[in-house]
């Protein structure tokens, strides 16, 4: 039973009533329950206990332990340890036991003889919904829900124990019984049932609110009527409030209270069964579970006490269902509580004494029980702690979780920029590969490009150095040249001293005549390696005379012409000049020889059969070179005197350093008798049918003769019956077969009609042959004009136009011959190619090439006027 102390509001902490508060603002002492707060009840020490609601909250004896912040049992001196309360103000609710005891006291000695059980409905605190917000672990969760309902479970046993200690004390050995319920009048009615209660006695303390009202017309606590409508119609329910019967169920509350008052005095039989019940307000009609049910038969010496915080009720079973009260009792006496101990007073007085002993014993094992009970609130406010630092270390691992995932998610960032970054280095890395790869694939071709390089270089070497030898050999030369030039001056004074003497007047003609001595030194004795060829003539030598190069043909001394005709001779030959016929510049009649100028490119012959080491002549520079011959059989055959060449061939056309052709021998066969003017394998053998025909030559046999070279710039064959070949090609349609593919694409038409006129020249009657002038020359001229020189393709041709242009001397370097392409000055006044005068210095000459003198210096000047008139010829041509 529940006793309301003096309560609300009770703030606290009262300085008087308090030894310490921790640094957190936690209350740990003892309150003292002054006078003042409890009510006349209340008995300090006697089992009472003290509940804290927080502020605010209207607070009722009938609460439940659970629903207050604390609560804790007082002591004998009436304190009540505080552990951990945070400071603040609180509804302090006291009660004690004082009120269950007596209920059992009045049951015991009412129903004295008869067995008694104490009834129990375990109400289990909602734990869950209680540390819902506390504890994030539900594996925490678990284990402190369990440690609390073992803590409830030991508190109920110890309420038990102390109730069957009291009873024992009374001299009443009972049993006890206890169901977990959260509905308690469910949890009564289902005990009832189940043990086939007869009798229940429960505590009325929430029915009475003033201990005047002894009798109720009807209960309002909403458990007892749950009890009074559900129990078993055969089940009588007594409600007991401070020693008085104040309801009843099933029988009439009169008769009842009479047959109590009746049977009071009379023994209870043995075998009688008297049910004690705990059981409290609860309006929750949540199922339970029994958790354990003990019922024996025993006799009235087995008594045992009741809950704290409940109504104590007590069952009472009887075999033979009569009525518990005598009908002799009067109503009355049961309305004053007092009556009854009236009318046991000798008995109590006698039972006074071993009670008190009793009660000492079981003061001390309340006291060790409390102290049990502390140490166990130790334990859990210590597991509340403990669950608040795992609760707290909870929360740091979830923010050490967060900071995780937040760096996690950082490295990410990270990890996706490096990505990237891999990304971006891995296409660079491929387009490196790829321009190695193209640098490799260029690779041969540069090393090719290297070699060529280095060959070149290797050949400028070896030019330079022969340009060096050559320059000394020019320096030779130039020292021999002067010492021909101190002859020559001294040759000029004899000519001088001769002109004096000559009647003939030679000299107008300016003609040199040379002395045999002339000619030996010319020909340096007539040295092989100064030999260019023989001719049915005799032998041709180079040389130098007077500083001009010469070629000297040594003709055979016949004997059928005195020097003073071979002169005359000479001298009309030597006047005879065009562009295209080989000039005669003098003679020697000591050793008959004739001195032409010196032709650079040997003979036509020479170049068709290829003997010399220039390329082929292109077909452009035939048709140049046929309008050239054209040009010279004109101009002699124009000649008043018409001069009849008689010996032209194509070994008789020289070609000079431009490739311009110069008909040479002209008029040798006046030097030489007839008999040794054609030998069998001339191709003029037609002409010496004409010869012995009429015994004269004319110009149509120069016609003839014109027209031989002519077939042999188209097939670059032997004269030999070359006629003939061609006119068959012709005829069969193979001309192209015959021509000379070394000269290049021939234009079909123009290779037709130069056929054609070559044949026309060559033809058997003189009198058919084509006239030079008017059917030769035209042609020849249009075609030159159309395909040599205006047509693009000749400058294809390694022979092209500017080979035909004279090179100004000053533009060729004296060491390399060439035409300079970095000209510079040194010392000495003279431009140099740069290469070479820088060879010919690096080879350790200190001297000028040109004049063997010692230079001042050897630095280098470029020759930049020089170098832009090359430029600008270049241009040009
Ligand atoms: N003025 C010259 N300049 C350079 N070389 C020449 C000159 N005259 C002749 N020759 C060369 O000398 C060589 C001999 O020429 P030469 O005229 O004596 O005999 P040929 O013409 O071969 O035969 P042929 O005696 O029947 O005329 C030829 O290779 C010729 O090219």
């Amino acid at each position: 039973m529940l006793v309301e102390v003096q309560s609300w509001p009770y703030s606290f902490p009262a300085s008087e009533d308090f030894q310490s508060s921790d640094q957190r603002g936690n209350v740990n002492g003892r309150l003292l329950v002054r006078d003042k707060y409890v009510s006349d009840d209340y008995i300090p020490g006697n089992s009472a206990y003290v509940g804290l609601a927080p502020p605010g909250e209207v607070g009722s004896w009938q609460r439940e332990c659970k629903d207050y912040q604390f609560w804790s049992r007082a002591d004998e001196e009436g304190y009540f340890s505080i552990n951990n309360i945070h400071t603040g103000n609180y509804n302090l609710y006291a009660w004690n036991v004082k009120e269950g005891k007596s209920l059992l006291s009045w049951a015991v000695k009412r129903f004295k003889g008869r067995s008694v059980c104490l009834l129990h409905v375990h109400q289990p605190t909602n734990l869950v919904s209680l540390l819902d917000c506390k504890l994030s672990s539900s594996k925490f969760k678990r284990y402190a829900i369990k440690a609390f309902q073992e803590l409830e479970l030991q508190k109920m046993h110890k309420l038990l124990n102390e109730y069957l200690l009291f009873l024992s004390q009374m001299g009443v050995h009972t049993d006890n019984s206890w169901i977990e319920m959260s509905n308690i009048g469910k949890g009564i009615v289902q005990l009832i049932v189940q043990h086939g209660i007869k009798w229940l006695i429960m505590g009325a303390g929430a029915e009475t609110q003033s201990t005047k009202q002894r009798k109720l017309s009807e209960i309002k606590s909403n458990k007892a009527i749950l009890v009074c409508k559900q129990a078993p119609v055969s089940c009588n329910i007594w409600f007991i409030c401070k020693g008085c019967l104040v309801y009843a169920r099933n029988v009439d509350f009169v008769s009842c209270l009479a047959t109590t008052t009746l049977a009071l005095p009379s023994p209870i039989n043995n075998g009688e069964t008297i049910l004690v019940h705990d059981c409290a307000e609860n309006t929750e009609d949540d199922a339970g579970s029994v958790q354990s049910f003990k019922h024996s038969t025993r006799s009235m010496e087995e008594v045992v006490g009741t809950s704290y915080s409940t109504i104590p009720m007590i069952g009472w079973i009887r075999g033979d269902d009569s009525p518990l009260f005598s009908q002799a009792s009067s109503p009355e006496h049961f309305l004053c509580s007092s009556s009854i101990p009236l009318l046991d007073y000798k008995l109590q007085e006698e039972e006074t004494h071993d009670l008190h002993n009793n009660l000492e014993h079981a003061v001390v094992d309340a006291e060790n029980f409390k102290q049990r009970a502390f140490e166990e609130s130790v334990k859990r406010w210590r597991a509340e702690e403990d669950a608040i630092e795992a609760t707290r270390k909870a929360e740091e691992l979830e923010s050490l979780c967060m900071e995780e995932i937040n760096r996690k998610n950082e490295m990410e960032e990270i990890l996706v920029g490096q990505r990237l970054d891999i990304e971006a280095m891995k296409n660079q890395l491929d387009q490196f590969v790829k321009e190695l790869q193209l640098i490799q694939h260029q690779k041969p071709a540069l090393e090719s490009q290297l070699r060529e390089a280095c060959c070149i270089e290797k050949e400028l070497e070896e030019k330079i150095i022969q340009a060096v030898n050559l320059l000394i050999t020019y320096k030779e030369k130039r020292d021999k040249l002067q010492m021909e030039y101190d002859s020559a001056t001294r040759e000029a004074n004899k000519f001088r001293t001769f002109t004096k003497e000559d009647p003939m007047g030679i000299c107008s003609t300016q003609f040199f005549g040379f002395s045999f001595a002339d000619i030996i030194e010319a020909t340096q004795n007539f040295d092989p390696s100064q030999k260019i060829g023989e001719g049915r003539y005799g032998i041709v030598y180079k040389g130098m005379l007077n500083h001009v190069k010469v070629a000297i043909k040594m003709l055979p001394f016949s004997g059928h012409q005195s020097d003073s005709e071979f002169m005359h001779e000479v001298e009309v030959l030597s006047r005879v000049r065009h562009p295209n016929l080989v000039m005669l510049i003098g003679a020697c009649p000591e050793s008959r020889s004739l001195i032409y100028e010196y032709i650079e490119n040997g003979s036509l012959e020479d170049q068709l059969l290829c003997r010399t080491k220039s390329r082929p002549l292109p077909w452009q520079y035939r048709i140049k070179i046929a309008t050239e011959i054209c040009s010279a059989l004109i101009f002699l055959h124009a000649n008043s005197s018409c001069i009849i060449h008689r010996n032209l061939k194509s070994s008789n056309v020289l070609l000079d350093s431009n490739f311009v052709s110069k008909v040479g021998d002209l008029g040798i066969s006046n030097f030489v008798s007839n008999h040794t003017l054609y030998s069998k394998n001339d191709p003029a053998i037609l002409i010496s049918t004409e010869i012995f025909n009429d015994g004269e030559l004319t110009a149509a046999s120069d016609v003839y003769s014109f027209g031989i070279v002519l077939l042999q710039l188209l097939t670059a064959k032997p004269a030999s019956d070359l006629v003939r070949d061609v006119k068959c090609s012709i005829e069969s349609g193979y001309l192209n077969e015959v021509l000379d593919v070394s000269a290049g694409d021939w234009p079909p038409d123009l290779v037709k009609q130069l056929a054609h006129l070559a044949l026309r020249c060559c033809e058997r009657k003189p009198s058919e042959r084509l006239n030079l002038v008017s059917e030769v020359w035209a042609v020849l001229e249009a075609m030159r004009d159309s395909w040599t020189m205006s047509s693009p393709t000749s400058s294809s041709s390694s022979l092209d136009s500017k080979d035909q242009r004279r090179i100004p001397a000053h533009f060729v370097c004296p060491i390399f011959q060439e035409i300079m392409k970095d000209p510079h000055i040194a010392a000495d006044g003279f431009t140099y190619e740069g290469d070479a005068i820088r060879g010919w210095f690096n080879s350790g000459h200190k001297t000028s090439p040109m004049t063997n003198l010692k230079l001042e210096h050897t630095e280098l000047l470029p020759n930049n006027a020089l170098y832009n008139a090359i430029q600008e010829w270049q241009q040009q041509s």
